[in-house]
């Protein structure tokens, strides 16, 4: 599925927001640019194409959590208009549509857990969607193995008796039974300790290369140069940057002006560059610094 944004402004104000925009019609020809009002997003546009791995990053407030609302009409732009294969997610049975093919999972989603045992809680979505009692099972069963979960061991058991990194893993198994094609996952590591973080990002690049889309929210710039096909930056509720991470982290003062921080590695083989390393990848990651930065002391004669 492909999820256009089309010059795309939303305001928390609504309506209120749309009548100050019209105040000023004369004036000010664009939406998303009332001053008086506060908008969350200003003309967003660009697509997120079917199989690519999406990151999201920007400074806080900047509208990413608002952004990815717009993905599976939880939320409506204010104006312009979103479409998901050319279908436009106001208009009417749109979204619950689409909702069946975009899975939303929210920050903490373990705080959204609910039912007396982990079965019920993950078959919530594909009851919902009317399936019968037979495939219901089929895709709990496929969830819970999805994200590494024993359905014998714990479909029985209290959601709220699971550790934490497990009670994440179960609200991540109910959005995969849905069986979506594209997964929005805001800030899916937040809280994790380094392990679960690791195993968690483990699970998101195989649910990926399965051929599922990804479209992540992330604070950390390392997972997401490590991870994503695409970085979109926003600003403000702007669009700053969209492009590959090697592109997107090339320019760290442009990245700093809006409150990011390039990955670690990539910032320090910026710091090698300026004491006269050559270091010539558009992209660092730790294990391609050290490779870099060994042969050329190699070379020196420095290191054997
Ligand atoms: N329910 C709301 N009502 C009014 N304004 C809101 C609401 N939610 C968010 N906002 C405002 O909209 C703007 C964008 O917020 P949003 O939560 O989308 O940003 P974010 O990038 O996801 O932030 P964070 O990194 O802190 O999660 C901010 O100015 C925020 O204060």
């Amino acid at each position: 599925m492909r999820l256009a944004f089309e010059d795309v402004s939303y305001s928390y104000e609504g309506g209120e927001a749309k009548k100050k925009r019209k105040g000023r019609a004369d004036r000010q020809a664009d939406w998303g640019n009332a001053p008086d009002a506060v908008w969350a997003l200003r003309q967003v546009s660009f697509a997120v194409e079917p199989g690519e791995f999406l990151g999201v990053a920007g400074h806080t407030g900047s509208g990413k959590s608002t952004l990815i609302q717009h993905m599976n009409g939880l939320v409506h732009p204010t104006c312009g208009r979103v479409l998901a294969d050319g279908r436009d997610l106001a208009e009417k049975g749109v979204a619950s549509d689409v909702r069946r093919s975009v899975g939303l999972v929210f920050q903490y989603p373990e705080n959204q857990l609910f039912a007396n045992t982990v079965y019920d809680d993950v078959a919530f979505g594909p009851r919902n969607m009317g399936l019968d009692a037979e495939e219901v099972d089929r895709r709990v069963r496929e969830g819970l193995e999805l994200v590494g979960l024993s359905f014998d061991e714990l479909s029985e058991r209290s959601p709220f008796d699971l550790s934490g990194g497990q009670q994440r893993r179960v609200a991540f198994a109910g959005v995969l039974a849905m069986e979506p094609a594209v997964l929005v996952l805001d800030e899916p590591v937040a809280g994790l300790d380094p392990l679960s973080r690791e195993e968690f990002l483990g699970l998101i690049r195989e649910l990926h290369s399965d051929g599922r889309t990804i479209v992540m929210v992330s604070h950390s710039m390392e997972d997401l140069a490590a991870l994503c096909d695409r970085i979109l930056v926003l600003s403000e509720g702007r669009v700053f940057r969209l492009g590959t991470p090697a592109e997107v982290f090339a320019d760290a003062p442009a990245l700093k002006s809006v409150g990011l921080g390039a990955p670690a590695p990539q910032a320090f083989a910026s710091a090698l560059r300026e004491e006269g390393f050559k270091l010539d990848r558009p992209l660092y990651n730790e294990k391609t610094l050290a490779a870099d930065i060994a042969a050329q002391m190699k070379g020196r004669g420095g290191n054997g």
